[in-house]
Parts: structure tokens; sequence; C-alpha cells
């Protein structure tokens, strides 16, 4: 247990919240009079907690978890990764709006807003309450620290939105600070060791279409991964190999969902970050994956291959997924199929790569990948694959986002003036 400050006090509220291998209590809110600032490292995220401010009614405004100004844009409420929410303690005065100027906005990880307390959870669209939601911490560091400029593509559901209200499409700019010290940050993966087996759909477009921009800054993606599959199949491996390039033969199953973060340098002008959500292989038996699931871009589904019950489960994953998640153009995400453990040469059930061809052509995979986290096979290829098909997909939803605005087209002739002016 992590708590923070002085716990005995009534306004003290700690929440907590246990998210794959970790013990989450990080939120526990200043005391009445408390108006400083205190910073806790937790999970490797510094974050300011306890601040006051007083509002122009002189009401005292308490925020149980903020994080700086400079994590503000106008995108922000909506941000796919960072899930910045606004979110006060149950028995704190409630706001009267979102603060509109710095230095603070809440930052919610998996806290649901409390009904009746009259909090803001139930009156900003930026804290619906359903955002039980778990959070991206391993994102966090990177943003708290040094300095970088990120140009951020919002979520699709937000591009659409905004495509509506202004008749363009955007992408938003922000500054954040930044130091590449998190795993994502290392450097890529050792080469094959040996020629393996799998195909990627080469239908899928290089990469996203390029926009005419002023300066030439990096286009940064942030994309949720799904890692699903049955128990001990080697999601954990896969991911551990991929972002922290290390394996180990010891076996502890996942509880809940793990995360972990990746940074590819896509081209020299676009970075993607991947945000690889861990599901326990249990989970598809639970209720959470409809939760885990949420605002995911695309999806591995991995099995073992030397276990062919963890192959009759693929089609059980992937209909869990296509019934629970699709795109906001009703498509299903994409999802590409790893055989791990190709490494004991026991893989009968790949020996035919057509018919695993044909298997995904008939299951919506786009592309599948024999792999081995323990001897680092074919993981960077199988995410290159599934980077490509998103990116992709993005772009087809932007374009489609652009075609439904209807725009009026009338001849020149008929364009009216205003009758009053014209008068003159
Ligand atoms: N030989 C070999 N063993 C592997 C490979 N990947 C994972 N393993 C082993 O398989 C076991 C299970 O791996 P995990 O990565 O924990 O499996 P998981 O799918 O995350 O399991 P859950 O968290 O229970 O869903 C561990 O003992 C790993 O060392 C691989 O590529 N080759």
């Amino acid at each position: 247990q992590n708590s923070i400050g002085d716990t005995s006090s009534r306004a003290c509220n700690l929440i907590q919240l246990s998210l794959g291998r970790r013990l989450l209590s990080p939120y526990t809110r200043s005391p009445p009079g408390h108006s400083g600032a205190s910073e806790e490292v937790f999970g490797g995220v510094r974050e300011r907690w306890g601040d006051t401010k007083i509002n122009k009614r002189g009401r005292r405004l308490e925020f149980p978890c903020l994080v700086p100004s400079r994590l503000r844009s106008p995108s922000s409420a909506h941000h796919p990764l960072h899930r910045l929410r606004w979110c006060q303690a149950p028995g704190s005065h409630p706001p009267d709006a979102l603060p509109s100027s710095p230095p603070w906005l809440c930052v919610l990880k998996g806290i649901k807003p409390l009904r009746g307390q009259g909090g803001p959870g139930e009156r900003s669209p930026a804290c619906p309450a359903s955002s039980l939601l778990p959070a991206s911490l391993p994102f966090l560091p990177g943003l708290l620290s040094g300095t970088h400029r990120l140009t951020y593509s919002p979520s699709l559901a937000h591009t659409r939105a905004r495509a509506r209200a202004h008749t363009h499409t955007h992408t938003h700019t922000h500054t954040y600070t930044h130091t590449p010290t998190h795993a994502g940050a290392r450097p890529q993966a050792a080469p094959l060791q040996r020629p393996v087996r799998g195909a990627c759909d080469q239908r899928a477009r290089r990469g996203p279409r390029r926009r005419g921009r002023m300066q030439s800054q990096p286009r940064e993606h942030l994309y949720k991964l799904l890692v699903i599959g049955d128990l001990g199949v080697g999601k954990t491996s896969i991911i551990k190999r991929y972002v922290h390039q290390n394996f180990s033969s010891h076996y502890r199953a996942t509880i809940g969902v793990d995360f972990a973060l990746k940074v590819l340098q896509w081209d020299p002008e676009t970075v993607v970050r991947l945000q690889l959500w861990d599901i326990a292989g249990q989970e598809r038996f639970g209720n959470m994956t409809r939760v885990y699931y949420r605002e995911a871009m695309g999806a591995f589904i991995v099995f073992d291959v030397t276990r062919p019950a963890t192959f009759e489960a693929v089609t059980k994953w992937k209909s869990d997924l296509d019934s629970k998640l699709t795109l906001p153009n009703g498509k299903p995400v994409s999802a590409v199929l790893l055989a791990n453990k190709c490494d004991q040469g026991k893989d009968v059930l790949l020996n035919n790569g057509l018919k695993m061809d044909q298997f995904c052509k008939e299951n919506g995979f786009v592309g599948w990948f024999e792999t081995s986290a323990k001897e680092n096979i074919n993981i960077d290829e199988a995410s290159r694959c599934l980077v490509k098909h998103i990116l992709a997909n993005e772009s087809d939803l932007t374009q489609s986002v652009e075609a439904d605005i209807v725009k009026p087209h009338l001849p020149s002739s008929k364009i009216s003036s205003c009758s009053s002016c014209s008068k003159s």
C-alpha cells in the first residue's frame, strides 16, 4: 500500500486499484488546509498531488492527482493514451466547470467517478461516468521530464468528431517534456537467427498519407495494442522480448492486465508509440476483456505451437475480440496471429504454411508469424506488419471522415449575396 500524506484525515481518499501485477493505490487527497504540492514517485511516475486551487467564488478545489499543465492540449481530455480525465475525490467541493486555464488538469487512472456526489464526473464530458479504465502508467514518465515536441494524431473517434465540427481534419501539436529513458527507446532487436515462416497481407499501404506541413516535425502515433491468447502461450514473454530484450523461462501467470510501451521510429518523419496490453489468458472467461479492449487499434492473438488446444482457442479469442471491439467505421481491428515457441521444433500445426494462410483469411487475420520469445524470432516483423495495417486503417478512416463532410457546392451565378448589403 502506497498511501501518501495524512491518511487519517476525513478528506483523505485512498483508492486502490489492482492492475496486472501491481497494486496501485496512489491517490490520496490532501488534507483540508494543505495547499502545497507534494510529489510522489509512483510506478516510476512522478506525480503532483494534493494541490488546491481557489476558484472565482472563493471555493477551494482539491485535486487528488494532478499533472502539469504542459500536458494540457485541446485534445487531452480525449487523448487515447493518457486518458487525462477530470476527477475529484468524493466529499470535496466540485468545481463549477473544468478549469479553463493552467495550472492544473486532473488525471484519472482507473478511478470511477462517484455518482451522487455532485462531482464533475456527471457533468463534464471529459469524465464520463464509465471511465473505469486502467491507466497508461508506463507512459507518463516519458512525458514528465526532458524536452520533446509531440505531434499527436488524435484518436479516430476524436478525429471524426473534430472533422464534423471543423470540416477538416488535422493533428494537434502540443509541447511536453520527455527524456527517452524508458524501455521503449532502447535499440531495436537483433537480426533473426534463422529463416522463419509467416505472412503479412501486403495490401496495406506503406503508411499514412503525407500531408503538407509547415515544419518537418516528427509525427507521432499512439496505438493501443492487445496481446491475447490462452494461458501460458507466451504473451508476456513476447512483450518482454520486444520491449526489454530479455527472456525468462520462469512462468508467472499474469493477473488482470499488464502494460508496456514500445517506441518505433517508423520512418524519418514518423514515430509510433505502441501501448502493449498484456491481458491474462484467464480473462477470456471473465468480464473484464470488454474494458481492456476499449479503444485498441490492433491485436496479437498468440498460441503455443506445442499445445494444439491453444490453437483451437484462437478462433474464440478472435470472435471475442470482434464482438467487443470495432473501428469507428464498423470494421474489425487489425489482428496478427502469432504461433509462439517455434524454437521447440514441435510446430506440426504449421508445417503447411498454405493452411495457415487460409486459416488467417477465413478468420480475418491480417497476417501470421511463427515466433519465439526465447530466441527472438519474428517478433519485430509481426509488430511491423500490425502497425502497417493500423496506419493504413487510420488513413482510410481519416479519408472516409473527410468524404462524409458535405460541402455546399453552388454554381457561382447562384451564390446570393446579402440583400441588405446590395441595396447601397
Ligand atoms: N521455449 C519457449 N518458451 C517460451 C516462449 N515464450 C514463452 N515461453 C515460456 O512459456 C511460459 C509461459 O510464458 P508467459 O509469457 O508467462 O505466458 P503468458 O501467455 O503471458 O501466460 P499468462 O500470463 O498466464 O496468460 C514461460 O515459462 C515462458 O518461459 C518461447 O518462445 N519459447
